[in-house]
Parts: structure tokens; C-alpha cells; sequence
């Protein structure tokens, strides 16, 4: 499929010296890509400089074909993002959770709102209020609200975090089956890289801001080992080669 997102050798330096640098990185239209590597390898950062959160010191963003420095606007408009919190209103149901979202975009269909519950399996909550959600059914409401204007790529920042098994299983299915159903493609760090393993179709490994290697998540290929110690290894091999 199509490429809905491109990266060619982005770079972005804080005055600490810390970023990301020299990414490159293609996603295709329907694929879960997931993005793992520990705390501070650079993954938020390089999640918002795709959400458009953050502007790149150098390189090329390009979302469906469009240049994100030269036409931000249109190219913004077809990405979902929950980066770094997912906001939920305790006190709204989940449906009006998702009517105040929807004032963003007044030509939404209230229908659409049914869709989008339904999309993430929280249509028998509807009248049900975010409060007395499970972080799983918050995570999945925080979804719903991104896919509301059917975004073609959904960034999704940390969205395992603090979830048990069944609130992964849940999340896994939500995103599998909109991806496969409708195409939308997905990007999403975590660095429980286990979890992350269980959602995404091709991960990607950072560490110290550089995308060092991507895989199509195949257990054959890692063996014995799990996709943690593969991961290990790679950023263990990689510290070693540049430190000669
Ligand atoms: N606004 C900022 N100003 C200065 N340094 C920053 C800023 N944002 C991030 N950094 C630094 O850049 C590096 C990468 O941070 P980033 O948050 O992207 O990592 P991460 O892989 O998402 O880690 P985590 O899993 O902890 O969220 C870190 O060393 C961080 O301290």
C-alpha cells in the first residue's frame, strides 16, 4: 500500500544535545508500526515532530504525499495524535466525551460519534461516565476521540502504560481491526517492548535518538529469545560499533 508517512533523515537537537537524529522511516496505509526503546531513546520526540507538535531542525516530513513544512495544514489534518496524555472527562458519559471533541469539527455527523465508540468496542458504555472506566476503556474513549475525523495515521504515545493483559488484548483489537478495516495506519511507542510486540506488525528500535533497525515482528526471527532480548542485543551491538 501507499506510504502515508515518510521521513527522510530528520534531526532535531535540544540545547542539552539530546533529540533524534538522521531518522528515515517509511509507514504504508493499514500497517501498526510500533516504535520501542527505553526512556529517553528519543521515541516522544520523534512522535511529535511526525504529529506536528514539534518542528524538525533538519530533514523531510512528508503525510500522504504532502510536505508537512510546506502545506502543515493539510498534511496535519489527516493525523489522529494522543501524545504524551490521553485527556478524559470524568465526569461525561462517554458519548458526550466524545460530542465535546466532536465541536472541533462542526461538520461532523453525530453518527459518526456512534462509529467511533463502536470502532474501539465502548458502544455498550455509551451513557456510562468516563469516571467509572477501567485506564483500558479510558485509553480506547482518548482513542475514539482521535479517530473522530478519520485520521489516515494515528499516533499514539505510551497507550500501554499502567494497562493489564486484558486492557492490551482490548487495545489490540481495537487497532487491528481498524487498521485491517479501514486502512488507517498506526504509530506507536512504548518501551514495554513486550506489550508492543503483541500489537504492532514492524517495530522499530531507538536509542540515543537514532532509529538503529526495523523488523517485521516475526517470532521466528528473534528464535529463543523474546523481542526484549532481541531489542537488547541490537542496542548493545549498535553502542559498541559506534563507540569502536
Ligand atoms: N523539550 C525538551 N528540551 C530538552 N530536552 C528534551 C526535551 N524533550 C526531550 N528532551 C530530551 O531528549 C531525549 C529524548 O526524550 P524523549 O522524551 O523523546 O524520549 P523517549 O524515548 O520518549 O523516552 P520516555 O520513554 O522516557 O518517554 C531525552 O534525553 C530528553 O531528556
Amino acid at each position: 500500500m501507499e506510504a502515508v508517512l515518510k521521513v527522510s533523515n530528520v534531526g532535531k537537537r535540544f540545547k542539552n544535545g539530546r533529540g533524534v537524529q538522521d531518522v528515515s522511516l517509511e509507514i504504508a496505509g493499514g500497517e501498526v508500526f510500533g516504535l520501542i526503546g527505553p526512556n529517553g531513546a528519543g521515541k516522544t520526540t520523534l512522535l511529535k515532530l511526525i504529529a506536528g507538535l514539534a518542528r524538525p531542525d533538519r530533514g523531510r516530513i512528508e503525510l500522504f504525499g504532502l510536505d508537512a513544512a510546506t502545506r502543515f495544514e493539510q498534511a496535519m489534518a489527516g493525523v489522529g495524535c494522543i501524545v504524551e496524555t490521553a485527556h478524559v472527562y470524568e465526569k461525561l458519559t462517554a458519548y458526550g466525551q466524545l460530542r465535546q471533541a466532536a465541536r472541533f469539527y462542526p461538520s461532523l455527523p453525530d453518527s459518526r460519534i456512534d462509529q467511533a465508540l463502536e470502532q474501539v468496542g465502548l458502544s455498550a458504555y455509551r451513557h456510562e461516565k468516563a469516571g467509572s472506566f477501567s485506564l483500558g476503556m479510558k485509553q480506547r474513549l482518548a482513542l475514539a476521540a482521535a479517530l473522530l475525523s478519520r485520521p489516515r495515521l494515528v499516533v499514539l504515545d505510551e497507550p500501554t502504560n499502567g494497562l493489564d493483559v486484558q486492557g492490551i488484548a482490548e487495545l489490540r483489537t481495537a487497532i487491528r481491526s481498524l487498521s485491517a478495516e479501514t486502512g488507517v495506519a498506526f504509530l506507536i511507542s512504548s518501551h514495554l517492548v513486550h506489550d508492543l510486540g503483541l500489537i504492532a506488525g514492524r517495530v522499530g528500535i531507538m536509542s540515543e535518538g537514532r532509529l538503529i533497525r526495523t523488523e517485521a515482528v516475526d517470532e521466528g526471527l528473534w528464535g529463543e529469545s523474546s523481542l526484549e532480548q532481541f531489542s537488547m542485543a541490537q542496542i548493545q551491538s549498535d553502542r559498541e560499533a559506534r563507540l569502536g
